[in-house]
């Protein structure tokens, strides 16, 4: 069964969770992403993969609660970033649920789903209009959201022409500015100079103090154990693991040796 709740549904349902997977798994050709009909999407049965696929994901399931902070944990290419896009809604499963109950931010690829030819201040205006922002609102926030991101004398540049740090200031900036419940962010960070990051880090610790829900991928076992407090371990699309964040990080670096998720270097 094939069931993404794309438009998110107000409230915790019965169990309290605000993220719900259940069986959740999805596909991929070797070269390149598997093109299924309608038919495949409603088909009752479950599909088996064909030679030429593999399934990044297969029966993961979970709950999350309002105001958890996850941290994703894996080695190179287990799944955590097709986990991340499923929640977000930019993948549809193969297989399984995935219900999500209040709105995402997602900054889940460098780019924060900008858009290349757009400048700065366009892209700023799109991607907040696009998560139900309105022109006013987004005039009141907008200096704020510039000024975070520290890029002065580039707003009217075009997104494309940003260095990848910059691109993450403003892409981070914007995303961690909207008023969604649920924050994913994905192992951008890293990108950053020393100086962002440490505000970046200040932001999320602001937000989760007022009680956003938090998906995180990192590679950094410091900023794991710093904002998370629960962990999933991925392992070739399988969810091994669902604990206290420290247990899931000593689990991973009893598999992979100490020091297998490298801390963040200080750029
Ligand atoms: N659109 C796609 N088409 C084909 N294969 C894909 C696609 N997206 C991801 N994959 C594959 O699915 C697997 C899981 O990828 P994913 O990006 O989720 O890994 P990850 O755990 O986030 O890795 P990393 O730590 O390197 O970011 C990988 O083998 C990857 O090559």
């Amino acid at each position: 069964m094939v069931a993404v709740e794309s438009t998110p549904v107000v409230g915790t349902g019965g169990n309290g969770h605000v993220i719900e997977v259940a069986g959740l798994g999805i596909h991929f050709k070797r070269n390149k992403r598997a093109r299924r009909s309608f038919k495949d999407l409603f088909a009752g049965r479950r599909r088996r993969a064909r030679p030429d696929e593999f399934w990044a994901l297969r029966n993961v399931s979970f709950g999350i609660r309002p105001g958890e902070a996850i941290g994703v944990v894996g080695r190179n290419g287990q799944g955590k970033s097709t986990l991340l896009k499923l929640i977000a809604g930019v993948l549809i499963a193969d297989e399984g649920t995935v219900t999500v109950r209040e709105n995402v931010a997602p900054l889940i690829e460098i780019t924060g789903g900008f858009v290349d030819d757009l400048s700065v201040r366009d892209n700023v205006y799109l991607t907040a209009g696009l998560h139900g922002m309105s022109r006013k609102q987004i005039d009141a926030k907008f200096d704020a959201i510039v000024d975070f991101a520290d890029i002065p004398g580039f707003l009217d540049t075009p997104y494309k022409h940003l260095s990848s740090g910059m691109k993450v200031r403003i892409a981070f900036s914007v995303i961690t500015s909207l008023d969604e419940p649920i924050l994913i962010v994905d192992e951008v960070l890293a990108v950053g100079d020393k100086a962002f990051r440490e505000k970046c880090y200040g932001r999320i610790e602001t937000l989760l103090a007022e009680g956003r829900t938090l998906f995180f991928v990192s590679h950094s076992e410091r900023d794991l154990r710093r904002f998370c407090t629960r962990g999933l371990y991925l392992k070739k699309g399988e969810l091994v693991m669902d604990g206290p964040i420290d247990d899931v990080i000593n689990r991973y670096n009893a598999d992979y040796g100490m020091g297998s998720i490298p801390p963040v270097i200080d750029a």
